[in-house]
């Protein structure tokens, strides 16, 4: 892919937007998407996400920093990046009475070089509503046709602000599946979220965003990394927590215990595991109702979310955990 000899597709550096009664919705981000990968941007209502995504859209000047897609800047350069670029918006506000076909074609009609229409409606399944008008499509139908719209240019860069909001499990699952087999045929594509699964389940790299500043960024085995994994289990009749090895030793970083049941938090949980169950075994005794678990995105995003609130009420600055 010609990128301008950039190695970056997308490159943010320092970005800042300021709205116009001077509220800062984006407070100094940066990050970068390689060719071919989805990223994608999670956050909390209110984040900033669409402001970032705006951004890096060509639709505002920042306030601060700087924005290059595909080498150039999308603001002032839009002619050399907008051909190149797919834009699914939140709301794609389409006119109502047109038919699904009838508003692919008026849309590519702006755009050059676009493909057949009826072969993106095809992508998206919604081939059989090609005669439907806009109206009467379901949110979720509207979203695949917002979709179908940002492919007719057969773009390089793909921007999808919340994709499959809407989307009912099937239909989530087939947008899912779209956007990896473009990826895998080379798109770039930048997509904001509020599914915790859709990011696990897509993105090869993530930033998480709170109150406009990125509060953790990486693979989703990374950011997830940030959080301990967990053991639990009932201690065996006429065990006490006392009568396990010392915890410690077992790269154990907090427990707690409620009643019977013992609850584990480790960075090692393979290691502890294992020196659990070889204790158990050594005693004879059963580990009832055991469950051994690595953290999931979502107890990283809470707790992400959690710790940056913590900290700006203690009047502290946002720690970037950025890469
Ligand atoms: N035109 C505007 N004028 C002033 N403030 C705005 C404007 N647009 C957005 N904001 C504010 O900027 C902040 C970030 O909004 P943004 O829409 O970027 O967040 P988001 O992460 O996309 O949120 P959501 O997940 O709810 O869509 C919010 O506090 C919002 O109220």
């Amino acid at each position: 892919m010609e990128t301008s000899g950039h190695e970056h597709v997308i490159e943010v550096t320092d970005l800042r937007r300021v709205y116009g009664g001077g509220f800062e919705a984006v407070r100094g981000i940066s990050f970068s998407v390689r060719p071919g990968e989805i990223f994608a941007l999670l956050g909390t209502n209110g984040a900033g996400k669409t402001s970032t995504v705006e951004l890096l859209e060509g639709l505002a000047q920042p306030a601060g920093g700087r924005v290059r897609v595909l080498g150039h800047d999308p603001y002032t350069d839009r002619a050399a990046v907008r051909p190149r670029t797919g834009v699914m918006l939140q709301e794609g506000g389409f006119p109502s009475e047109l038919t699904v076909a009838e508003t692919a074609r008026m849309w590519a009609g702006c755009v050059s070089g676009a493909r057949p229409p009826a072969e993106v409606l095809a992508l998206v399944g919604l081939e059989s509503k090609a005669g439907t008008r806009v109206k009467q499509l379901s949110g979720g139908q509207r979203r695949r046709l917002d979709l179908a719209l940002a492919l007719l240019g057969d773009p390089e860069v793909l921007f999808l602000d919340e994709p499959s909001t809407g989307l009912d499990a099937e239909g989530r699952r087939a947008t899912w599946e779209l956007v990896s087999a473009l990826r895998d045929g080379g798109t770039t594509v930048l997509l904001t979220t509020h599914y915790l699964e859709e990011a696990e389940n897509l993105a090869d790299r993530l930033a998480i965003m709170h109150e406009g500043r990125i509060a953790a960024t990486g693979t989703p085995a990374e950011v997830t990394a940030t959080e301990p994994s967990r053991i639990s289990f009932e201690l065996p009749d006429g065990y006490f927590v006392g009568d396990l090895p010392p915890l410690g030793d077992l790269g154990v970083t907090g427990h707690e215990t409620d009643g019977r049941t013992v609850r584990l938090r480790t960075r090692e949980l393979q290691r502890t595991a294992t020196a659990l169950l070889v204790w158990a075994e050594r005693a004879r005794v059963e580990l009832h109702r055991l469950d051994v678990r690595s953290a999931s995105l979502e107890e990283a995003f809470l707790n992400i979310a959690k710790n940056v609130s913590a900290e700006q009420a203690g009047g502290l600055t946002t720690k970037e955990y950025a890469a």
